[in-house]
């Protein structure tokens, strides 16, 4: 079967011991909490998509981020594989707002609620944690099972 990529951003939110998440009220991912992004349009860069969409969903305005992982999904029998490109956002201007889209909440790192996430964050939010950099591949059956998955630490990541 003939494959097709979807370009898509996330955007990290820490503050110390804080991590902002959204809960997301429509769409892809509706009813869990997430970073903040989505897809790559045309005729924009990735890292243009990741300070667009970070503003459409938060309301916050990035002016300093670092490339932290790219994550690859694929689901069974689905021929679309999703690559997501997670940026740390260092610095930013604004505060969170709710959007269309999101309901933002600071969570502390430690108190994360994994069991209203994406399943596939509880393996690989305590390497974004540590300050790794990583490259990893999840392969789901449907959205509640991960079949296969892999997670390699990287020294740097394309921009
Ligand atoms: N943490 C995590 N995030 C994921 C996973 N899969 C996945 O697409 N995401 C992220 C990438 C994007 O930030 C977001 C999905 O974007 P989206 O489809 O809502 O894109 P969009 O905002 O452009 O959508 P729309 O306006 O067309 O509805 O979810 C996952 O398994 N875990």
């Amino acid at each position: 079967m003939a494959t097709t990529r979807k370009l898509l951003t996330l955007a990290m939110v820490r503050q110390g011991e804080n991590i902002l998440l959204g809960f997301k009220k429509k769409g892809f991912g509706q009813g869990k909490w997430n970073g903040f992004g989505g897809k790559v349009e045309m005729g924009e860069t990735i890292c243009q998509a990741t300070i667009r969409e970070l503003e459409e969903e938060s309301g916050l305005i990035a002016k300093a981020m670092d490339k932290v992982a790219i994550l690859e999904f694929e689901f069974l029998n689905d021929p679309v594989i999703l690559e997501v490109h997670v940026y740390d956002i260092v610095k930013y201007e604004g505060e969170p707002i709710e959007s269309d889209e999101m309901v933002p909440q600071w969570f502390p790192v430690n108190d994360i609620p994994y069991e209203k996430m994406w399943l596939d964050d509880l393996i690989w939010y305590p390497e974004y944690l540590k300050g790794s950099k990583f490259k990893a591949y999840f392969l789901y059956e449907g959205f509640d099972k991960i079949l296969k998955h892999s997670i390699s630490p990287v020294q740097e990541l394309p921009l």
